[in-house]
């Protein structure tokens, strides 16, 4: 039997077992469904995502009312983190101090500030009091004069719009737009949590990584989680951490009892322990692009996807409150080989919240997650006045030099709120930048998953440490919120 088992060695789980096993005679394991590259060299250049295909879990969501699409979820070692897009930029303090005032003060953004530190080694700026010099995540800019041409272009479109250049948007306050802060080492690799963290732990003796490997539920016994079941093996353990993401974790939860006792009774799971929050409050940030057909030479071939991130405080139609943003990409389309420029919007503080259920006690049986994109009252006006904002930054002379054409837009549909409405409803997707859904509060708040220091609420020995937990929007992309929720947690053990 292990001290500590981990399940899933995703972005948060990778810090959590080199934490953990860093006091030698704690014995972890972590257990991974995905592959395991534990050597460097043997890691595929791409690993891909998307329906089931590569690294991916192949889950699907419901998008906008009636309207499905994939949820590209990291199925390897290093987790989401192993196939994102690298964007590393922080949560911002209010999104902490709103989640301290629901009565859970060690995660104020001062509480939080230290583990943002501990986990980067910031290359920009090491003397920042913000930021970490030394942590195990390197974290690197580009250059302000070396941007490719639209880069350049959509910045200085920005700047006429009147907002402030931000050199570097992880410092806590940081609103306007300014170099998009990356997780990768000098060569260009994905500096991965896998790489950053497990891989200078690996030598431990006291250190176990399981690949291949499927958590199918947590066991619970008398009101305590004893250890896990995979393929019909018990492996036992003295405390369990469930770190599967949003939204695998609340989906184990259900499937291990743990959850709505109706709901989990309906589908022929015995109850451990009744919890109505498990599988709601899940949230995330939607995302609509404006695409573009670039000029003949504008996009130059093997340019990086994005250089350039903003951050919006306000603009026509939206109170200030710093959760819109805006970034270019640049490059093939998705399944394509001709380039494209597309500036992308994305509501970081929707009202809107989604539910994870299970259709079913079977492992394999795909859980139904429903995102709720639009469904609360506002959010789809919140981004259609975005979208419109973002039109303006499109067609502005600097960044319109570089376009031919926009393919479906034109100042028509977007000036018309009947017609943008339906655009937005079809073309919204995921920011995949999923939370929630096994929320943190406190005992007397019924939707609670976990206590503050990510213990289960009437379940012994078992605490859930990703974004799951997280109960407020996080105004991010979110891979960075994760390591240092992780870290955060781990100090507390
Ligand atoms: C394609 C893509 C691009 C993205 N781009 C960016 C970006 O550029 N910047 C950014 O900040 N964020 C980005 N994100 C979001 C960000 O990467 C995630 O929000 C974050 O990494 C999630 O971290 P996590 O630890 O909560 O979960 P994960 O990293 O998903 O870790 C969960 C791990 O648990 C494993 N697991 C799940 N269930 C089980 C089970 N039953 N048994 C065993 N193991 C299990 C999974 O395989 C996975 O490895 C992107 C996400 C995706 C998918």
């Amino acid at each position: 039997m292990v001290d500590v088992l981990i399940i899933g060695a995703g972005t948060a789980g990778c810090v959590l077992a080199a934490r953990l096993s860093a006091e030698p005679t704690r014995s972890v394991l972590l257990v991974e469904a995905g592959q395991d590259f534990a050597d460097r060299a043997a890691m595929p250049p791409a690993l891909t995502t998307g329906d089931g295909v590569g690294f991916d879990w192949g889950l699907s969501a419901t998008v906008t009312a009636g309207r499905t699409g994939p949820l590209a979820r990291g199925r390897v070692v290093g987790g989401c983190a192993q196939v994102n897009g690298r964007g590393a930029v922080r949560a911002m303090p209010r999104d902490y101090d709103a989640w301290a005032a629901r009565g859970m003060p060690r995660w104020s953004w001062e509480q939080m500030l230290p583990a943002y530190r501990r986990c980067e080694a910031d290359r920009d700026f090491p003397d920042a009091p913000h930021h970490g010099p030394e942590g195990p995540v390197p974290i690197v800019r580009p250059d302000r004069d070396r941007l490719t041409a639209p880069m350049a272009a959509f910045l200085e479109s920005m700047l006429d719009h009147g907002h402030d250049y931000q050199p570097d948007m992880n410092a806590p306050t940081a609103v306007g737009i300014g170099p998009y802060p990356h997780n990768q080492y000098a060569d260009g690799t994905r500096a991965s949590t896998a790489l950053t963290y497990l891989a200078p732990a690996r030598g431990r003796e006291n250190l176990v990584v399981r690949g291949d490997t499927q958590v199918d539920r947590i066991v619970v016994h008398h009101g305590r989680a004893i250890g896990v079941e995979i393929g019909g093996e018990f492996v036992g353990a003295g405390e369990v951490i469930l770190a599967a993401g949003a939204p695998l974790s609340p989906v184990l939860l259900l499937r291990s009892g743990i959850g709505p006792i109706e709901d989990l009774r309906a589908i022929g799971i015995t109850s451990q322990q009744d919890l109505p929050g498990v599988g709601r409050n899940l949230y995330d940030q939607p995302g609509a692009v404006i695409p573009a057909i670039p000029q003949p030479g504008s996009v130059p071939s093997g340019a990086p996807m994005t250089e350039v991130i903003g951050r919006l405080d306000s603009f026509p139609g939206h109170v200030p409150d710093q959760a819109f943003y805006l970034t270019l990409f640049t490059g093939p389309a998705p399944g394509g080989t001709d380039p494209m420029i597309a500036l992308m919007v994305g509501d970081f503080a929707p009202v809107s919240r989604g539910t994870i259920s299970l259709a079913g006690p079977a492992t394999g049986q795909r859980p139904i997650i429903d995102l709720g994109f639009y469904t609360a009252a506002g959010d789809l006006t919140r981004m259609r006045d975005a979208y419109r904002y973002a039109w303006t930054v499109a067609t502005h002379p600097s960044l319109a030099r570089h376009i031919a054409g926009f393919p479906m837009l034109n100042d028509q549909v977007i000036g018309d709120d009947q017609q943008l409405d339906a655009v937005l409803r079809a073309m919204t997707f995921s920011r995949l930048a999923l939370a929630g859904g096994a929320a943190m509060g406190p005992g007397d708040d019924p939707d609670a998953v976990v206590d503050e220091q990510c213990r289960v609420h009437g379940v012994e020995a078992l605490r859930v440490i990703d974004l799951s937990i997280v109960p407020v929007p996080l105004r991010s992309p979110t891979a960075l919120d994760a390591i240092a929720i992780a870290e955060h947690a781990a100090s507390m053990i």
